[in-house]
């Protein structure tokens, strides 16, 4: 029989999708359940896997139901996930011994600090092209086995497991405790802190210092292979799955931005804008990581300078959420464009410190410039610009390490339909904001991966073909006022930093 489509699974950090694309990279259909997030403590930010896993089973039948599909239309299954978010499992009941520790996390705060001792923060840098911070995995791999009873023993055993939510959707869909496979993919494993950037290996020492067994490790694969295929008992019986890429290299991957020197921005919780560098890892020294983009089987890798934003559509949630400001998250443009500006306010969000290119985990949120004047939809407006500003921030890293700057940038992601802050972010870069008619770039990343793995896409070129432009923007500021606010943006992120002492979460 014919195979139709392919299914790619968007483990996300608000929510799971699951999309059935067609052979030309258009959506045929769509299942979607968002899934809880967990506050502890402040800066603890936590999901329940079990929760997950049911979540991403229920969109594939959603997906299939509202396509008329079944398993036997299915090509292949690729995985794009959520990054660095940690699981740990027992590999003999497949229950997780602690909640998943979320990427935004911040309490593995004194863990960074004691690692890096002396050297600080730029003790693992050379070899895995990453500044020790919260942000990524093993720090909260060790968090897990230092605090929950009995499981740095369990984990002594071999009895434990580690993973991204990639790995631990894929040991699920493959059989859990009856024969699940624990594989990742190459840009996952960058995202750990644990793997040689160079060599593409774990690196031993430093699991040895973060104290995580080797036996908890997920083998390293490419991002287009075959790894297992569906379960006897699940959904999709001997389907294939066959790609796996962290959502932002996905993102990079669907947005065809295959040649060194293209870019793309993502625009969902935070903000993450990679740069293609081509085949050799390009060393940061302007507050970027050094990441895997993509290996598409045996091929060569491609690796990627990646600035990455924690807080930009969630600043948008916690307008919404926190402060009751509006129902719905779109509501925003209709606030913000009341007013002509900000009235003066600047919104840094540092709700999680601050990442690139500050990497400053003492930092905390602050609205500054507030006088009498300004009102709800002048913070609407200052919310919406800071995602703006913050990426401005990361371009001029990228350019100042390229050397080439970008002359277009190719935006995704939730917050894209919002064209008050497309206007606004072409006016602040200088720079033409390109946005393709397939938004959902990320899902159709992950889609081309294990497409190509089964001979359902030729390579990269039926990419290219399939990527289409949908909008653009263009600068129209003058540059006098461009000047002006983004000078008033930099002295206002300075309000931030220093503020988490001791005594202070
Ligand atoms: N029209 C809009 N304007 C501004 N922000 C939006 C809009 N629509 C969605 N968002 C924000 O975008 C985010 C969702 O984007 P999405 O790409 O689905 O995120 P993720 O993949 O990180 O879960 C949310 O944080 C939401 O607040
Ligand atoms: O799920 P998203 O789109 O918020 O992306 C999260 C990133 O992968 C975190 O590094």
């Amino acid at each position: 029989m014919e195979k139709k489509y392919v299914l790619a699974i968007d483990q996300g950090t608000t929510s799971s999708r699951a999309i059935l694309f067609t052979h030309d990279g258009m959506i045929h259909s769509v299942g979607q359940l968002e899934h809880d997030q967990i506050f502890p403590q402040a800066g603890w930010v936590e999901h329940n896997p079990e929760q997950i896993w049911n979540n991403v089973r229920e969109a594939v039948g959603i997906a299939l139901t509202r396509g008329n599909a079944s398993h036997e239309d299915i090509a292949a299954v690729g995985i794009t996930n959520q990054r660095e978010t940690a699981v740990v499992w027992d590999r003999t009941t497949g229950k997780p011994v602690y909640n998943a520790i979320v990427w935004q996390d911040t309490r593995t705060q004194k863990i960074v600090e004691e690692l890096g001792g002396d050297e600080g923060a730029d003790k693992y840098k050379a070899i895995v092209g990453l500044p020790l911070a919260t942000y990524f995995s093993g720090p909260k791999v060790k968090w897990i086995l230092d605090n929950v009873e009995g499981a740095r023993e369990a984990a002594e055993r071999g009895d434990l497991m580690f993973g991204n939510t990639d790995t631990w959707v894929l040991w699920n869909m493959t059989g859990g405790v009856e024969g699940g496979v624990h594989i990742t993919d190459v840009t996952n494993a960058s995202r750990t802190m644990l793997m040689n950037i160079d060599s593409l290996t774990w690196n031993e020492d430093i699991a040895k210092d973060m104290g995580i067994p080797m036996s908890m490790l997920p083998e390293i694969r490419s991002s287009s292979e075959v790894y297992g295929h569906g379960r006897q008992r699940g959904m999709l019986p001997g389907v294939p799955i066959a790609g796996i890429l962290g959502d932002q290299q996905a993102a990079t991957f669907g947005q065809a931005c295959f040649e060194p020197g293209t870019a793309k921005n993502t625009y969902g919780t935070g903000n993450f804008m990679l740069l293609n560098t081509g085949t050799e890892p390009v060393r940061s020294e302007n507050g970027l990581l050094t990441t895997v983009c993509y290996k598409i089987g045996d091929q060569p890798t491609v690796y990627a300078l990646e600035g990455s934003i924690a807080v930009t559509g969630s600043l948008v949630q916690w307008l919404r959420d926190n402060l009751g400001f509006f129902e719905d998250a779109a509501d925003i443009e209709h606030y913000a464009r009341k007013v002509k500006d900000s009235g003066g306010a600047y919104f840094v969000p540092a709700f999680s410190g601050l990442f690139a290119p500050h990497w400053r985990a003492d930092a905390r949120g602050a609205l500054v410039g507030l006088t009498r004047f300004v009102n709800k939809n002048h913070i609407a407006r200052a919310a919406l610009e800071a995602t703006a500003f913050q990426t401005r921030e990361v371009l001029d890293a990228m350019n100042a390490d390229s050397g080439v700057p970008l002359k277009e940038l190719k935006v995704d992601g939730g917050m894209v339909a919002n064209e008050l802050l497309m206007q606004f972010q072409a006016d602040i870069l200088d720079v033409e904001v390109v946005r393709p008619k397939v938004a959902e770039t990320t899902a159709l990343g992950a889609a081309y991966a294990a497409g190509i793995a089964v001979g359902f896409w030729n390579g990269e070129q039926d990419v290219r073909d399939n990527w289409a432009e949908g909008g653009r923007w263009k600068p129209t500021m003058e540059a006098d006022e461009r000047d002006r606010q983004y000078r008033l943006w930099k002295k206002a992120v300075t309000k931030t930093l220093d503020w988490v002492d001791d005594d202070v979460l």
